[in-house]
């Protein structure tokens, strides 16, 4: 049975087990606002208010794609122009069998979702509203951009993934899936950008899928232990591999197409023996999947399908060269060759710049501004002196449990910088009656799994996290995203309070200011007006003086932030002097880590 927050804190309270976080020490409890001036009043700062605006066959059988027609599709047309012009409907697809993996009886991927629940089921479908995102603004720019659908009924996905789409519960397109599919269909390669939340998984899994179903006649190499993959996904955490993974293999149940996923941390043995089984798409972190290269096990010569998700994360300093080895080095086919798609929901020019290395003839999509936060988020930013910071967290934390403004099921994700942060300020409500866990690049992956899963659960509502958890987990019962340390680049803002408020639903995120967060005030100020939110009027003069005084160093002030979109539309940038600052080498760009913060990444 689940355990809500309310129940595990009281458990905590009396002493009873907590079954995620190693034992507490009794020790300095906390002390709700409302007892304070019964005991330690004195050692309390002053409260703020908290104010919260805020039936498909079941069978197990291979369904083959039968289009309604019988014409065959010639394999992806790389590099064309125009659209839909050779993926003719009603493919032929019939034959596939997932290589090796042909006699493996397929787990239903949606029996858990089946299982799941009512009560949780019908919370997380009530308020999705993706009528939310209608009034977007949205920006294509490239040759012959194919037109966007209404309904996924107007694309030919083929009838096992629309199957699929249906046991998913998705009514219709989000405005990226729109215009993305289809030109991802179209065989156009992709520069997407789309608020968080808002379905890029989708988005670029569906053609993918759609593409592979139709491919009758791929005759793979016969090379013994080495896997030929026709579509590989990167991103880069372990846990949202897991996550695309999982999804994808929603996506691709009964279609014949094999998903595998090759992460580190992990036991690669069996990552092997799956790949030994026969793969379709692999979903890979870059680390893993460069060993795997060098093993030998896997080839890309194959691959028709390139998706970088979190693409921009992809391509800055911490990732840039091992995804140059993977992506020019290795046997890879080059662009044209294959068709290569990018998602993020953030994308500065300079990494738009670098990234058109990857692409052939691109079409550019923006769903809102590049960069920009949904509305579907109520943020707020609070000055809180460092020293002040945890009892703070804990006013805010017991107020939420008191109102049950979100019921029993909400969840909080608090962003640290530190590895050691996060420890410690888990360690600091575990035993002040906040159940609480945490995730970061210094636990196992074990542990980090153990981590997710007890929040997702809600046995701990409350998860610790660096910036490892900052982008793409859709976890639907994150109510809060509380940053406790603002990160020093506004695009992980952006990520961070994106784990709350996705598919349509409202979230609340609370960022804890002062003076050590001055370079972000202006890019945090102008975020926020943008969202349409309130700016304290203490942010706004922060602002001024961060843009007179000189004190903003994020990479992206300057005046420019909501400027640029596709940066090949702004005549005068220029690669080599903004990018890499004239010196050769990445001296212009600030990335995402401040000064002696370790990378929170794998
Ligand atoms: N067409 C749809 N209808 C209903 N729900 C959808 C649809 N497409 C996606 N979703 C749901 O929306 C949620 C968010 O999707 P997803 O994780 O792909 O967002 P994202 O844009 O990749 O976010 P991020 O930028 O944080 O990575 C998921 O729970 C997904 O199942």
């Amino acid at each position: 049975m689940r355990t809500s927050w309310a129940d595990s804190a009281d458990n905590s309270a009396i002493g009873s087990a907590n079954n995620n976080t190693s034992a507490c020490p009794p020790r300095a409890a906390y002390v709700p606002p409302h007892l304070r001036n019964r005991t330690l009043s004195s050692e309390v700062p002053p409260v703020v208010p908290v104010s919260h605006s805020a039936s498909l066959p079941p069978a197990n059988d291979r369904v083959n794609y039968g289009g309604p027609t019988g014409g065959s599709y010639s394999k992806p047309d790389i590099g064309r122009q125009g659209h839909g012009s050779s993926f003719q409907t009603g493919g032929g697809w019939n034959s596939r069998g997932a290589g090796r993996d042909r006699g493996r009886r397929e787990v239903n991927p949606f029996e858990n979702d089946e299982a799941e629940d009512d009560s949780i089921s019908e919370q997380e479908n009530t308020g999705i509203n993706f009528d939310a995102y209608d009034d977007i603004p949205v920006e294509t720019s490239g040759d012959n951009v194919p037109p966007p659908v209404n309904t996924f009924a107007e694309i030919d996905l083929g009838e096992a993934l629309n199957q699929n789409i249906q046991r998913c519960k998705y009514v219709k397109p989000t405005p990226v899936q729109r215009y993305a599919i289809p030109i991802s269909l179209a065989g156009r390669d992709l520069m997407a950008c789309a608020q968080t939340g808002s379905g890029k998984t989708a988005a670029f899994c569906f053609p993918i899928i759609s593409g592979i179903m139709r491919e009758q006649y791929v005759q793979k190499p016969r090379v013994a232990r080495t896997a030929f993959p026709l579509a590989l996904i990167l991103s880069p955490t372990r846990e949202l591999s897991c996550q695309i993974h999982d999804e994808a293999k929603k996506f691709s149940y009964q279609t014949g197409v094999k998903v595998v996923v090759a992460y580190g941390g992990a036991p690669i043995n069996q990552q092997l023996r799956e790949l030994e089984r026969g793969v379709d798409i692999l979903v890979a972190t870059p680390g893993r999947l460069v060993d795997l290269l060098e093993r030998a096990r896997v080839s890309l010569q194959m691959i028709r399908y390139l998706a970088l998700d979190e693409a921009d994360r992809m391509l800055d300093m911490g990732f840039e060269p091992q995804i140059r080895k993977i992506v020019e080095q290795m046997d890879m086919p080059p662009p044209g060759m294959r068709q290569t798609l990018l998602f993020s929901a953030t994308f500065p020019k300079e990494i738009q710049s670098l990234a058109s290395d990857f692409l052939s003839n691109y079409v550019f999509l923006a769903v809102g501004r590049v960069g920009s936060s949904t509305d579907l988020i109520a943020q707020r930013v609070e000055y809180v002196l460092e020293s002040d910071k945890r009892s703070h967290l804990m006013d805010l934390l017991h107020a939420q449990r008191e109102n049950g403004i979100y019921g029993k099921q909400g969840l909080t994700l608090v962003f640290v910088e530190t590895k050691k942060g996060a420890d410690a300020l888990e360690h600091c409500l575990c035993v002040n009656g906040f159940p609480a866990t945490s995730i970061h690049g210094d636990r196992s992956q074990q542990e980090r799994e153990l981590a997710l899963r007890s929040f997702k659960s809600g046995n701990t509502p409350i998860l610790v996290a660096t910036d490892v958890a900052a982008r793409g987990l859709d976890i639907p019962r994150v109510a809060h995203v509380v940053n406790f340390d603002l990160p020093n680049d506004i695009d992980d803002y952006v990520h961070r309070i994106g784990r709350t408020g996705r598919a349509g639903k409202m979230g609340l995120a609370t960022a804890f200011f002062n003076e050590s967060n001055l370079s972000l005030a202006k890019s945090l100020a102008d975020l926020m007006q943008e969202a349409n939110q309130e700016v304290p009027a203490w942010l706004t003069r922060y602002a001024a003086r961060a843009t007179y005084g000189g004190g903003n160093r994020n990479r992206r002030s300057g005046g420019n932030r909501f400027g640029g979109r596709d940066f090949r539309r702004e005549g005068s940038f220029n690669k080599a002097t903004d990018y890499y600052g004239g010196t050769g080498g990445y001296g212009g760009y600030s990335g995402g880590y401040g000064q002696g913060v370790a990378s929170a990444w794998d």
